[in-house]
């Protein structure tokens, strides 16, 4: 059986996207995330951050269920960039100008912004140790328990998925590939975390390099940016609103005085095409 499939991205951050709405898709966790891993290979596979699929739901007010698969198979709670993309695609489907749906970390509200960007309402941060979640009860506005290699004490945010928001004085002199996946399985983390190196440049501006769970260094990460900006609001080095300068672009994130956090950017639609069979076959996605 093959499956046809929409290669999107948000700033670089890169998708499959799969709409299983009509035509149900066979749980990809059946295989222990084996069948995303071969989708998600860069070399035999279609190759993604993240692959995502549209769930029929009768969830009140939501037009889709948006499961997100990381690269290594995990499972996520939340993705901004491709929040703004499923947004996105179900406007362009309806022809409104505003999409909601239903995520692991609650319904999720999509409206057009200015220049074809996209605004996600990606709700409240959630701050407290137990919801990030972190092992002990600790201060999250700064993780002392949490150090390698010179780098010490990040603020902890869930915004559906955890982050460790570092600042430091230079973003690019960060040995990203060295020291993130060793922050990111940390013992601090028993489900794992997003890993987030954060110079601010003025209160209105902060430069942001990322290394995500389940799926290393990427382009971009929308809730990594929404909790970068809350971290720094938190620690009084920006305000409530900035710009979150990636690898791959910009967002602008604004944590409202009602304690929303709205993300604003690009989308894009790279291709569409067609799963084969083979590469979800059994013999491929066997390890
Ligand atoms: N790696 C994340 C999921 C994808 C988040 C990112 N792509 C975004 O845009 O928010 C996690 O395991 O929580």
């Amino acid at each position: 059986m093959t499956r046809e499939f929409l290669k999107m991205h948000g700033l670089g951050n890169d998708f499959v996207v799969i709409d299983a709405r009509s035509e149900p898709y066979r749980n990809p966790m059946v295989l222990g995330g084996a069948e995303v891993r071969a989708i998600a290979g860069r070399k035999t596979g279609v190759g993604c951050d993240q692959l995502i699929i549209l769930e029929s739901t009768d969830a009140p007010g939501a037009d889709a269920f948006m499961r997100i698969h990381n690269a290594d198979g995990s499972e996520a709670g939340a993705c901004g960039n491709a929040s703004r993309c499923v947004g996105w695609l179900l406007m362009e489907e309806s022809g409104r100008d505003r999409a909601s749906f239903q995520t692991a970390a609650g319904l999720l509200h999509a409206t057009r912004a200015d220049n074809g960007r996209i605004t996600v309402d990606m709700g409240p941060p959630r701050l407290d140790w137990s919801a990030i979640p972190l092992a002990a009860p600790t201060d999250t506005l700064r993780v002392e328990s949490v150090e390698h290699g010179g780098f010490s004490g990040p603020v902890a945010v869930n915004m559906g998925n955890p982050h460790a928001v570092f600042f430091v004085d230079d973003a690019e002199a960060v040995p990203l590939a060295e020291v993130g996946p060793v922050f990111e399985t940390h013992a601090a983390f028993p489900e794992r975390s997003n890993i987030e190196f954060a110079q601010v440049l003025s209160p209105t501006a902060i430069r942001m390099r990322v290394w995500e769970r389940g799926a290393g260094i990427t382009q971009a990460c929308g809730t990594g940016a929404c909790a970068t900006l809350v971290a720094a609001a938190r620690r009084g080095l920006t305000g409530r609103k900035a710009d979150i300068l990636l690898d791959g672009g910009t967002l602008t994130i604004e944590w409202t005085a009602d304690d929303r956090v709205l993300m604003t950017g690009p989308v894009a639609l790279s291709f569409s095409g067609r799963l084969s069979a083979e590469l979800v076959s059994a013999e491929l996605v066997s390890e």
